[in-house]
């Protein structure tokens, strides 16, 4: 048996950052950024009308009835001047004039319409600045947007873009072969006989890929035999840079992907596809390393929970290493409605539901995949204790 942290460290060392590419914008969403991005612009780029309204100078301001000199909408691109006296029409978005001290919304002096009117009547001394952007309230020249290592949501695709950017260097996202072994499989959809069950993992791995921001090219069903594993992985390993299989990782007589894979030679043999037994449950046998050609191979245990859960603890890191982001999956503490109990020296996560800050174990027995769908997330009581009390402090991963 080893540890979750010596396995988990083998996948780190032996998974290498993927190359960097521009992309534009348009297609970067979920991509993880390789470099830093700077604005080279203040934004606001110049004061700017927060609101349809006048802008008047309050130098010398006597309140009475001013003339409207001019009309400024958004995308005026002629800097203006009012000089004291004088009103400007402007719009939100549109450069305030030099010379503007504040703007007062239209709404104060008449009902919405498309025609201005030709003068205002201003009762008291107006507050200066008001409803005015100013230059680089937002950001300025040199500052940065986004920094590297950032996996690129809309809020930073527009962040982005209003910078003026229009392609961002990220790290290519990982092409990953799934194939799932059983002969006992059969494509969700087709009605199973006796004996038979639906491939459920193969969808959970590729929708799991899919948000890690990797490209899960094919779903693949083989049967229990060591030539369809042999000849399938001959073909996927030069043309993907990862594949994850599941089933057959343990030790019964069918369970080919142990071994079969854990025969194959690799010149360096510390690079070489092993199966241990780890101290997680569920999720206890796994197997990793590098095929022939050098690409990683995942080879996870069949149950579909310990697959849910060696997705997060084991490829989730992997692959954000070869995105070039912090392989550390998000984990918060939160406190556990009810008493854990469990075994010391294993790893043990359970689905849970959390609900303010408060989360409940569901059944989480490895088999059980329907119950999937009702979890929020894993709990996980740490190898060094044997339970934790309810209403204590829990480590909880999102799904
Ligand atoms: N003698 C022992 N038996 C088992 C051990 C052990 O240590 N000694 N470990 C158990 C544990 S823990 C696990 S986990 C499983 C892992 O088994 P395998 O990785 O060899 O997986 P399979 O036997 O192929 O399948 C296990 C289970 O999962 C179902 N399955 C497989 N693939 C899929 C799929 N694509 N979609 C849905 N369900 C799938 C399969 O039908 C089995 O029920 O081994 C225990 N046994
Ligand atoms: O590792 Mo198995 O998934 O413990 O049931």
């Amino acid at each position: 048996m080893i540890t979750q942290q010596d396995h988990l460290a083998r996948i780190l060392d032996l998974t290498a950052p993927l190359a960097v590419e521009e992309v534009p914008l348009a297609e970067a969403l979920g991509h993880t950024l390789a470099a830093n991005v700077m604005t080279t612009m203040d934004l606001p780029p110049w004061d700017a009308a927060a609101m349809d309204g006048y802008a008047i100078s309050l130098e010398h301001f006597q309140p009475g009835t001013l003339p409207v000199t001019k009309t400024l909408p958004a995308g005026h691109t002629t800097p203006e001047r009012i000089a004291p006296g004088e009103a400007a029409a402007i719009m939100t978005g549109a450069p305030v004039p030099a010379g503007a001290d504040t703007i007062i919304p239209l709404e104060v002096f008449h009902e919405p319409s498309q025609s201005l009117p030709r003068e205002i009547t201003i009762d008291n001394i107006p507050k200066t600045d008001q409803h005015i952007r100013r230059r680089a309230e937002d950001t300025h020249a040199g500052a940065l947007v986004a920094a590297a290592g950032t996996v690129l949501g809309p809020n930073h695709i527009g962040a982005i873009a209003a910078t003026g950017t229009a392609t961002v260097f990220t790290a290519r996202q990982p092409s990953v072969a799934i194939i799932s072994t059983g002969d006992e499989l059969v494509a969700p959809g087709t009605p199973p006989d006796y004996g038979q069950i639906p491939d459920s993992n193969a969808p959970l791995v590729a929708a799991t890929l899919t948000k890690l921001g990797a490209k899960p090219t094919q779903q693949l069903r083989i049967r229990d035999s060591q030539a369809s594993l042999e000849h399938t992985i001959a073909q996927l390993e030069h043309t993907v840079d990862a594949i994850i299989l599941t089933g057959g990782a343990s030790v019964g007589a069918h369970d080919i992907s142990n071994y079969v894979l854990s025969a194959w030679q690799h010149e360096d043999p510390t690079r070489a596809i092993t199966f241990d037994t780890i101290n997680i449950r569920p999720g206890k046998p796994q197997g990793f390393g590098l095929s022939p050609a050098g690409t990683p191979v995942w080879s996870l245990p069949g149950n579909p929970v310990a697959v849910l859960v060696s997705l997060h603890l084991f490829v989730a890191p992997g692959i954000a290493k070869m995105q070039r982001r912090s392989p550390e999956p998000h984990r918060l503490r939160v406190r556990t409605t009810k008493t854990l109990d469990t075994p010391k020296n294993m790893n043990y996560y359970m689905l849970a539901t959390l609900n303010q800050g408060y989360a409940t174990p569901l059944p989480s027995n490895s088999h059980l995949a329907v119950k999937m769908a009702q979890a929020t997330g894993l709990l996980h009581v740490p190898a060094e204790v044997d339970g934790i009390e309810a209403d204590q402090p829990v480590e909880y991963i999102a799904l």
